[in-house]
């Protein structure tokens, strides 16, 4: 059972969480966060995970498990697995107009995944504390109502454009400062802080 932690159970103060008024419609295609993203960039070896904007305060993903992608013979990693969960979570971010990044998450890992799946996730926010954003995350197996393969809930903290301007290497970061769509995804975002 997931998000059996203390650290993962919203305080009895949590608000519900809002979906921002300008966030993309239902179904539509959300934005790689960064091109070079392992999760939603276009890396050929990345997971080229797609999500779309749910109702409400949620998202819905796809991950085609390809051979790359594997750990036991035929079947998808863990670690990919939960990095699939980690991205869906991390799209939500679109859903509030807020950049905050992963603190805590936790996964079960209910069936193996056999490559040549496509994950069906959903991820949505269950409640906000100051910084702290609660979300939860499922995978199902190939339809969005398929059997249930991994969970995850999670724990995401707000952070400030600085976090990735201090702590990314210089490289990458004068890179993004130069590419006008990373500059208009930070402008956005601070604009709500
Ligand atoms: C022009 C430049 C353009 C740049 C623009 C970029 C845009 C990018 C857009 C979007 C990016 C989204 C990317 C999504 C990708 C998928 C998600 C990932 O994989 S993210 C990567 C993995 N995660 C990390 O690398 C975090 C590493 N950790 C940290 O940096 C810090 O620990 C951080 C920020 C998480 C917290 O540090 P603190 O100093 O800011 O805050 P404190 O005071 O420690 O915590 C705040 C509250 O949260 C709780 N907390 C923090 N960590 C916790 C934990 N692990 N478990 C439980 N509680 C935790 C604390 O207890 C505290 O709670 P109380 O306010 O006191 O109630």
């Amino acid at each position: 059972m997931s998000g059996t932690t203390t650290a993962l159970k919203p305080p009895e103060d949590a608000r519900a969480p809002v979906r921002h008024p300008d966030a993309p419609a239902p179904g539509e295609l959300l934005d790689a966060h960064n091109h070079q993203c392992f999760g939603c960039g276009d890396q050929e070896s990345g997971l080229l995970l797609r999500a779309r904007a749910g109702e409400g305060v949620a998202v819905t993903a796809e991950f085609e498990v390809r051979p790359v992608h594997q750990g036991a013979p035929g079947l998808a990693h863990g670690g990919l697995l939960s990095a699939a969960l980690d991205e869906t979570l991390g799209a939500l971010n679109w859903m509030q107009r807020v950049i905050a990044v992963t603190g805590r998450l936790e996964t079960d890992f209910a069936r193996p995944v056999p490559v040549g799946t496509v994950l069906h996730l959903q991820a949505r926010v269950t409640a906000v504390h100051g910084r702290k954003i609660y979300c939860t995350a499922t995978g199902r197996i190939d339809a969005h109502d398929g059997p249930v393969a991994v969970r995850a809930d999670a724990l995401f903290i707000e952070v400030r454009v600085d976090h990735f301007i201090q702590n990314g290497r210089a490289e990458e970061i004068n890179a993004a400062i130069a590419d006008p769509d990373q500059a208009k995804l930070a402008r956005v975002c601070e604009v709500n802080q």
